[in-house]
């Protein structure tokens, strides 16, 4: 059976180990940290098979563990990313905006080739990255259109430098059009799946994305259109937020559970 450990135990990280708790996924969950020592405490007492709460982050991959799996921030990645591949342990990524800092993407890149381990970046609250993939060479632009309500955006650091008061919104509004370079750097726990677009298609320079903020919508709207010589493929993924996280769709932390359901597993593989 794989070794799993966790680094966050927010609303996917939660989720991620109920599933491995109830047998969903084949593995065992052995260690956990969390900065918050309540949410790492919180999350064990709802688990049958309990994990140790480590001191810090660093101790996760000093353990004999197969897979780390990152459910924390953008921060989270950039302080243990590397150090989890130096210790030889796999590592599966839901911040994935971190990866969007050049410097970074070419460590980890060249770590997971000198130490022989892969990164696995699940696709997350959206679909088509598959299709996406497969006509890299042939992509010619690449967009994508997020609705969230307001409160699904508060707390963002692109709040701090803009007038926009999002308690004020009361129709559908445009916040911001750029790059998802920008987009992700602003608005870090609401736009990853830029980022993820980004890593498959055409770069985080070229990905175009517009964040609505919409009082009256009740989901996480993802809208992608991806045209080139292949033709043009349009996916839109309406989200149900998760109740404990509005922030986060209920379909990225099922998509986290399937990538490590596979990872453990030895099966048939679908999908490109
Ligand atoms: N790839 C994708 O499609 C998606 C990615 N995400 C990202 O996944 C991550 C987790 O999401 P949620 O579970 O919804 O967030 P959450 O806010 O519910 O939980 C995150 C947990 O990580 C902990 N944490 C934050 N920074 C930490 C650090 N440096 N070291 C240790 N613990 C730390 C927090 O205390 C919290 O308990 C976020 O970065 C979020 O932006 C979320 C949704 C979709
Ligand atoms: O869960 C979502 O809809 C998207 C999200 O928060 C992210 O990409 O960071």
């Amino acid at each position: 059976m794989k070794r799993i450990g966790l680094l966050g135990c927010g609303a996917i990280g939660t989720q991620i180990a109920l599933a491995i708790d109830t047998g969903k996924i084949p593995g065992v969950l052995t260690h956990i940290y969390d900065n918050s020592k309540y949410a790492a405490t919180e999350l064990a007492s709802k688990l049958n098979n309990k994990p140790l709460i480590v001191e810090n982050s660093h101790l996760l991959s000093s353990n004999p563990i197969d897979i780390i799996v990152e459910a924390a921030s953008q921060d989270a990645v950039k302080d243990v990313a590397l150090s989890v591949l130096q210790n030889k342990r796999d590592l599966m990524i839901m911040s994935v905006g971190a990866l969007l800092d050049e410097s970074i993407y070419d460590v980890l890149s060249d770590a997971c080739n000198h130490f022989k381990k892969t990164i696995y970046l699940p696709s997350g609250a959206i679909a088509g990255l598959d299709g996406l993939k497969s006509v890299k060479d042939e992509l010619e632009s690449v967009s994508i259109t997020t609705t969230k309500h307001p409160r699904s955006l508060k707390g963002a650091k692109f709040f701090e430098t803009s007038d926009i008061n999002l308690d004020a919104i009361d129709s559908s509004t445009i916040i911001f059009e750029g790059t998802a370079k920008e987009a992700v750097s602003m608005f870090p726990a609401n736009i990853n799946v830029a980022a993820l677009l980004s890593l498959c298609g055409i770069g985080s320079e070229k990905t175009i994305v517009k964040i609505i903020a919409d009082p009256n919508t009740d989901k996480n709207t993802h809208h992608i259109e991806a045209k080139g010589k292949f033709g043009k493929m349009t996916f839109t993924i309406e989200n149900f937020p998760d109740p404990n996280n509005p922030k986060t769709s209920r379909l990225a932390i099922l998509s986290a559970i399937e990538t490590l359901r596979k990872y453990c597993s030895d099966d048939i593989q679908i999908g490109t």
